[in-house]
């Protein structure tokens, strides 16, 4: 009877709400779009433009939740409906929707039961008062699907529910990462409502959010910073192309739009005046996740490590103070015989009155300054043959002095660091290369091309050659994925970022490219004064049902003991199937697995193998089988969904409602950290079924994974 009674009440609301919208929207189109000159009018039309724009989105699904508040000194409780995008009733001067990043509707998300108080941060100050009522609504294009009350003050529950979210939660999913607009929870509201200047670092693990929470934080700051940042000044970086398509719903879905998505390396190409081209990676990345006696050794002098670490920062910051003092060459400029501009005076040009800006715009401007002088000196030249025969003579003579200046750019200055007589190649700063980098880049160097690592150490000379113009600089900058970043990437960027604006998320225990990323977060907050920074950990997951967590938490356990586990939701399902099959049945096991899997609800599968190789010959040999698969390898730009192979460390990031993990024998993933965290990368992908597949002994890591959770089988 409640139920139903609160569904009547709901309907009535979404039709009236609907039919406000309607007539609102009616009115507003018939208006025409004004293009004339009168700015009074230009300003109106574009309030009717954003009106008409929010009010159109808000049609389908005008809000998906509800709060009755009752603020302190006010005699009642009022119903306050969050949506998508506000809805202003004009003639009421309530608002009919809320906007969700409202300060407002933050209760919505901030709280979490009980009979006391709650409050949220106005404009004025703190807001207090009683919550009556939380409730989530369901509207699909206008009609009504769900009514579901997690918290009731008059119930007899008094804490805030997970149904709601579990129904979400169980849910299939497509090619895309989703807002979360209507579930949102309190430790995620919480981050994204952090204050603008600050550089939040996020350590979160598998599936607790990390990269849908970085977004929904960037719409959070367009609205509530409105007038200082602008979307185009925004920019996220993400690890490879398809997981920008991956993610690349999550913004429109928010009424966002404009915001620059990219990696490190397409960034920094763009960015780079030279032409450069990054040399081929495939045969060193294969190197890196090879297994067993091919096991490569890694450590801080891995090249990555080693270009991407502060103290290599430093020594190109003395390499390039060092260049800057040797810059201005000795030596009077002297056009004629009786005129001359003295080494001192062009020095002191150089070395003081200019001393403010970049070293290239240093030069630029004694070259002007040269130029004034010699003009006044012939212009002091009565005799017009004379001064004609001058200036001809002064314009070689000055052609050649300025060939005594450097003329670099920022790859023939970065070349000259590695070049040089054999003990002096990789010696500057300080610093001395190990010899195998030093070896490495050079060879690259010489056919223009550059390693992934080289692009950091260029675009910082090219920074401290020419500075960093307006157009270059953000006004936000979000890293994600950010345990593969170095040290250097970050330092660099806050060079570039306006008052140390980030959004810095990763996972450690995902830190599967540990010849480039970093150890301990540390390595990137000390980058920031301690009142400029913050430090969150997310420790629920979202993405998978309890036994894929409880799975995916033995196997980390195993490779990294202390590392940090993941804390399910109460979102029960089929228990990890881990299959022990002949060598010969491994195709007739994986074809006979996806098969079921794809005769039931899933609609994105993956088979995820431990190499590129391997996963490559599986592909072919499950055409074969007549299995059509997408194959993902690293230069694939779109994520398509259906059933896809993936080698494990092109998987991060991404989900499937199904994953097989095969090949999990004690060769493929040893009882080591950097096959616990590829395994577990691997588990984690999945948000409903798992199945481990092995052939020959187990790996080690699943060692201690109980029946609760994982039902052991044969093929
Ligand atoms: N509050 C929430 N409500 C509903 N779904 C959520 C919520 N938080 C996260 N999710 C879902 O959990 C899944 C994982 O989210 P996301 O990919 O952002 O996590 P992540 O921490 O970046 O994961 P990983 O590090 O494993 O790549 C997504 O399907 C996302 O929609």
């Amino acid at each position: 009877m409640e139920i139903q009674s609160a569904y009547q009440e709901e309907l009535e609301k979404l039709e009236s709400t609907s039919r406000w919208i309607d007539a609102k929207l009616e009115s507003l189109r018939a208006i025409p779009r004004y293009f004339g000159e009168d700015l009074t009018e230009q300003v109106l039309d574009s309030i009717r433009e954003n009106a008409r724009r929010s009010l159109t989105a808000a049609t389908d699904e005008p809000y998906f939740g509800r709060l009755d508040f009752r603020e302190e000194g006010e005699a009642e409780a009022r119903p306050l409906y969050i949506g998508k995008f506000g809805v202003d009733n004009d003639q009421s001067g309530e608002p009919l929707v809320i906007d969700w990043r409202a300060p407002i509707a933050s209760l919505f998300y901030s709280f979490t039961g009980g009979e006391g108080p709650a409050g949220y941060e106005s404009p004025d100050g703190l807001i207090e008062g009683l919550v009556y009522l939380k409730r989530n609504l369901v509207i699909r294009k206008q009609i009504l699907q769900r009514v579901v009350d997690t918290y009731d003050r008059n119930g007899d529950n008094p804490a805030v529910t997970d149904e709601f979210l579990l129904y979400r939660l169980g849910e299939n999913k497509d090619n895309k990462l989703r807002d979360i607009v209507s579930t949102i929870q309190a430790e995620q509201d919480q981050i994204i409502r952090s204050a603008k200047n600050t550089a939040l670092v996020i350590q979160g693990v598998a599936g607790s959010g990390k990269t849908t929470v970085a977004l929904h934080r960037l719409a959070y700051l367009l609205y509530q910073y409105r007038e200082q940042i602008r979307a185009e000044k925004m920019i996220i970086f993400a690890p490879n192309r398809m997981f920008l398509d991956y993610i690349s719903s999550v913004l429109p879905e928010l009424g966002v739009g404009h915001i620059q998505q990219t990696t490190f390396e397409d960034w920094a190409l763009e960015t780079l005046p030279d032409r450069v081209e990054l040399a081929d990676d495939a045969e060193r990345t294969s190197r890196w996740f090879a297994y067993g006696a091919d096991k490569p050794v890694i450590d801080d002098d891995a090249p990555g490590r080693f270009k991407g670490s502060i103290r290599f920062m430093e020594a190109l910051e003395a390499a390039m103070d060092a260049y800057e003092r040797g810059f201005a060459p000795e030596g009077d400029f002297e056009p004629w015989p009786g005129a001359k501009l003295a080494s001192a005076q062009i020095g002191e040009w150089f070395g003081r009155e200019y001393r403010h800006y970049p070293v290239m715009k240093r030069k630029e401007r004694v070259e002007a300054r040269i130029k004034r002088w010699l003009e006044m000196q012939l212009n002091e030249t009565r005799d017009p043959n004379v001064r004609k025969d001058r200036k001809k003579k002064a314009s070689q003579k000055l052609k050649a002095y300025w060939k005594t200046w450097p003329d670099d750019t920022p790859l023939s200055f970065y070349r000259s660091l590695f070049a040089g007589p054999n003990d002096a190649a990789g010696s500057f700063g300080g610093l001395t290369v190990p010899a195998a980098i030093v070896e490495q880049t050079v060879r690259a160097l010489k056919k223009n091309k550059l390693y992934p690592e080289d692009l950091a150490p260029l675009l910082f000379i090219y920074d401290r050659m020419y500075g960093i113009e307006n157009e270059r600089t953000f006004d936000h900058v979000v890293i994600d994925e950010a345990q593969d970043f170095s040290p250097f990437q970050v330092a660099l960027l806050n060079r570039h970022v306006r008052n140390g604006s980030f959004t810095i998320l990763g996972d450690l225990s995902q830190g599967i490219h540990p010849y480039k990323g970093i150890r301990r977060w540390d390595e990137f907050l000390g980058l920031f004064p301690d009142d400029a920074r913050g430090y969150f950990t997310m420790e629920r997951s979202y993405r998978s049902t309890m036994e894929i967590i409880r799975f995916a938490n033995v196997v980390l356990r195993r490779g990294i003991p202390g590392a940090m586990q993941a804390v399910p939701v109460f979102r029960s399902g089929e228990k990890v199937k881990v299959v022990r099959h002949e060598p010969a049945d491994r195709i007739g096991t994986i074809v006979r697995a996806v098969r079921k899997l794809s005769a039931g609800p899933a609609s994105t599968i993956a088979v995820i193998g431990r190499t590129e190789k391997e996963c490559k010959e599986l592909h072919a040999l499950l055409l074969h089988e007549d299995v059509s698969a997408t194959l993902i390898d690293a230069g694939r730009n779109k994520y398509e969904g259906g059933l896809s192979v993936v080698p494990v460390y092109l998987a991060k990031g991404l989900e499937f409602d199904a994953v097989v993990l095969i090949d999990a024998d004690a060769e493929r993933y040893g009882a080591d950290e950097h096959d616990a965290k590829l395994m577990y990368v691997g588990c984690t992908r999945a948000l409903h079924d798992l199945w481990v597949l092995y052939a020959g002994e187990p790996t080690p890591l699943m060692e201690g994974a109980d029946d609760d959770f994982a039902k052991r089988l044969d093929a």
